[in-house]
């Protein structure tokens, strides 16, 4: 039985009951504002912003406003279990951070890998650790404690490049490997653009490339002038169905491909061996298509056909990660969510991110009746017009 995520409200009213009010933010609202406050204008415009007029960053929202969970009485949702099965590891709970390369610099000290690692420590909920990081990807591996944690690979033009990555993830602890596919090019972004900042940030979090033997021999420059087209030529690869029985043969470990929004897509993947789906649309930060991930799960959990389903893209809250339970997803993520929890209060700052998400989904199936994960099923929601 999982611990009772929803004890973190009790902890926040006794402290009120001894005179400490909360100082790190409650609701989504406050904690972008203060978010937005508390990093540098360079750094917020990156994280914050997504691809175009960013209308799918605010769909994938909103797409969660069109379901509510039907609430059930007389249950006995005295104790609730969000313990999963992921992998054959045993989590305490769905949730998960999705890679965010830039983690680093949202911390004051710029080693927000690090911190973020050990958030994971302390509250069980698992790190997708980005390629794109201020410290090498051992260092970040040496603070999960006993929380697993997942490598995230873009994978480079050089093949051993990769394969030298994937080998030191394997080396370090991690125990999975999700390979990015919607990002072999960056979207089209109105914020970078304007402040051009994103090849001096990008140049700040290449920790893992430059510790490896292979990149060094390669010799690629890391100068953030030359960043943007050294990016095409040595970081992105533009992968096809093709790369698929190599990417498999990288690694024993789960690899799980994220991005996959098409059932066609899915069983393609599914067809070619891999070990879990990550339907994704990188937060509405690459294509600007308009589809919000949330409607497009459905058709992902039944092509998965069993294969655990992880899923990004929009979720604020714990009642989120309860709709996306319910859709089919296996695990929940949040990118921005926790970079801002980080932002404004450190590695305390991210806990609380986590442990509020988790206290609100763990309340919200109390009070509406589902104990356990297994009684979220897409007929716990009912659809309802936008308000
Ligand atoms: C600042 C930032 C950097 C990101 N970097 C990566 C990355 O390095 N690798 C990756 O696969 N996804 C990356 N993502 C996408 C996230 O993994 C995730 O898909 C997305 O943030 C989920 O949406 P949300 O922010 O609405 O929760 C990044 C997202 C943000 C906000
Ligand atoms: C494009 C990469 C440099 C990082 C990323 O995935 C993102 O900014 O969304």
């Amino acid at each position: 039985m999982s611990p009772q995520f929803g004890d973190y409200q009790f902890e926040i009213y006794l402290n009120g009951l001894r005179g400490v009010t909360p100082t790190l933010p409650m609701d989504w609202a406050s904690l972008e504002q203060r978010a937005q406050a508390a990093m540098p204008a360079s750094v917020w415009s990156y994280v914050a912003g997504g691809a175009g007029d960013e209308h799918t960053q605010r769909a994938n929202v909103r797409a969660f406003e069109r379901y509510g969970l039907m609430p059930r009485m007389l249950v006995g949702a005295a104790r609730r279990d969000l313990s999963v099965d992921l992998f054959g590891l045993r989590l305490e709970s769905p949730l998960f951070m999705a890679p965010v390369g830039v983690i680093g610099l949202c911390a004051q000290d710029g080693h927000g890998d690090l911190a973020t690692a050990r958030a994971a420590a302390r509250t069980g909920v698992p790190m997708v650790a980005s390629t794109l990081s201020v410290d090498p990807m051992e260092d970040v591996a040496a603070e999960f404690g006993d929380t697993p944690g997942f490598f995230q690979l873009y994978t480079p033009t050089d093949r051993e490049l990769a394969e030298s990555l994937v080998k030191r993830a394997e080396a370090a602890g991690f125990k999975g490997i999700v390979v990015t596919l919607d990002t072999w090019v960056t979207g089209w972004r109105p914020r970078d653009l304007s402040t051009s900042n994103f090849p001096q940030l990008r140049g700040h979090c290449l920790a893992n490339y430059t510790s490896d033997p292979r990149f060094r021999e390669l010799q690629p420059s890391t100068d953030p002038q030359d960043v943007v087209g050294t990016w095409a030529g040595v970081f992105g690869n533009p992968l096809t169905w093709d790369d698929l029985p190599w990417l498999r043969s990288l690694t024993e470990l789960p690899l799980i491909l994220k991005g996959l929004c098409h059932p066609e897509d899915v069983r393609r993947a599914r067809d070619g061996g891999v070990d879990g789906i990550y339907c994704s649309n990188h937060g509405g930060r690459q294509a600007n298509g308009g589809l919000p991930a949330l409607d497009a799960l459905p058709g992902v959990v039944e092509a998965a056909d069993g294969l655990p389903v992880l899923f990004d893209s929009g979720v604020r809250s714990g009642a989120d990660v309860v709709k996306a339970l319910a859709l089919g997803a296996t695990a929940v993520g949040v990118g921005r969510p926790y970079a801002y929890g980080l932002a404004v209060g450190g590695e305390d700052g991210l806990v609380h991110v986590l442990r509020s998400l988790l206290a609100e989904a763990d309340l919200t199936m109390a009070v509406d009746g589902y104990p356990t994960l297994a009684d979220l099923t897409p007929e716990s929601l009912v659809t309802v017009p936008r308000a």
